[in-house]
């Protein structure tokens, strides 16, 4: 006889039951692990063994869970473990409903002190003072390039890029109302202005565009002027108590951002090799015929790929530049470290930006 309704419950409340009792003992060895590290003064968190053990997971899982699911379980049962062991305080541009906001939580799970911030500079000051452990901050987006004041920071910082994260960016038109009908103004972060200008050009072609620091910013102003609109994500309209006036409004559909997690080398040693890796730099050139050619030349010869190549202007108003380049691969494959090695060589400036695995 198939069991009923109340059946199924009470066999629902047994396994839960049993999974409370097994979290809490997998809790209790994290604080273990928490009490070790504080000895030896070594980071918490990890992010290499929470692969290893997400990875291991999901190629033990029989089903009928989704190898997804199993994942995002994980991530935030190690984020509630982490936290145990020590509070990790995590800076973002804010406020509350930012996607750099949505980016931390996806990136480290959702048990971390937020640690909001009024400008990508704040986020660096914080990473770098102390005041936070880590920063994550926007460095690329695949409509509007490159976040030019993230790749000037990281420049002159002393943080390092530990780590990345890409999020598909979806952007609603948020209001107090759930129509166009009198919309004065919209109010947004210029890149998100940017990404939705054929939309805003189209549908309300006589609204004011303005330029505020955040998009989260925008959403809080239009929460309290019916006339203005923001341009946000589900998360600050539901933070400001908005309405969904046009849903996914970007011009392009698949806008993604890319975010960088960045902290101080004593937070957290360089990741080891994942197989999936990258390599960052910054480099400058001397300034003659041929320069930028020559330091291509080593990553062909040692078959390196380079997935990125940014130039930034070096603000000496001498027309140089740096250049902000990706290449696949760890420095611990002979075949990278010779490429580096030999790029190096060729260089007036070169700085490593960081070693991380890629983001899927
Ligand atoms: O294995 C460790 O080093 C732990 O601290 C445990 C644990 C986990 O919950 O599995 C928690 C934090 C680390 O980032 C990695 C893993």
């Amino acid at each position: 006889m198939p069991r009923d309704l109340a059946q199924l419950r009470t066999e629902i409340d047994a396994v839960d039951r049993e999974l409370l009792a097994a979290l809490n003992r997998r809790a209790a060895l994290a604080n273990e692990v928490g009490e070790l590290k504080r000895a030896e003064g070594s980071p918490v968190f990890r992010p290499e063994r929470e692969a290893q053990v997400i990875n291991g997971l999901q190629s033990l899982n029989p089903g009928p869970l989704k190898a997804d699911n199993v994942a995002t379980i994980w991530r935030e049962i190690m984020s509630a473990c982490r936290a145990l062991e020590a509070p990790q305080r995590v800076a973002y541009l804010g406020p509350a409903g930012t996607f750099s906001e949505q980016a931390a939580v996806q990136f480290f799970g959702s048990s971390i002190e937020h640690v909001p911030c009024v400008s990508f500079d704040e986020v660096f000051q914080a990473a770098t003072a102390g005041t936070a452990d880590f920063g994550v901050v926007p460095v690329e987006n695949s409509t509007e390039g490159v976040v030019t004041r993230s790749l000037d920071l990281l420049l002159g910082s002393p943080l390092h890029i530990v780590g990345e994260l890409s999020l598909l960016v979806r952007h609603h038109l948020l209001r107090k109302e759930a129509s166009l009908d009198g919309i004065q103004a919209v109010l947004a972060h210029p890149q998100a202005l940017a990404q939705c200008q054929g939309w805003l050009s189209k549908h309300l072609p006589q609204a004011e565009r303005r330029a505020v620091a955040s998009n989260a910013e925008g959403a809080r102003l239009a929460a309290t002027n019916p006339a203005w609109a923001g341009i946000a994500g589900e998360r600050a309209g539901s933070e400001f108590g908005l309405h969904i006036a046009a849903h996914a409004m970007q011009d392009e559909a698949f806008n993604r951002t890319r975010f960088a997690i960045v902290c101080l080398p004593q937070t957290l040693a360089a990741p080891q090799a994942s197989g999936r890796d990258c390599v960052s730099l910054v480099v400058s050139v001397p300034n003659r015929p041929g320069a930028v050619h020559d330091i291509l030349v080593p990553l062909k010869q040692h078959g390196v790929s380079m997935t990125r190549f940014e130039s930034r202007p070096a603000k000496s108003g001498q027309w140089e530049y740096f250049f902000f380049i990706d290449v696949q691969g760890h420095p611990s494959q002979p075949h990278v470290a010779a490429a580096l090695a030999d790029l190096r060589g060729l260089c007036a400036f070169y700085k490593v930006l960081g070693t991380y695995p890629v983001a899927d």
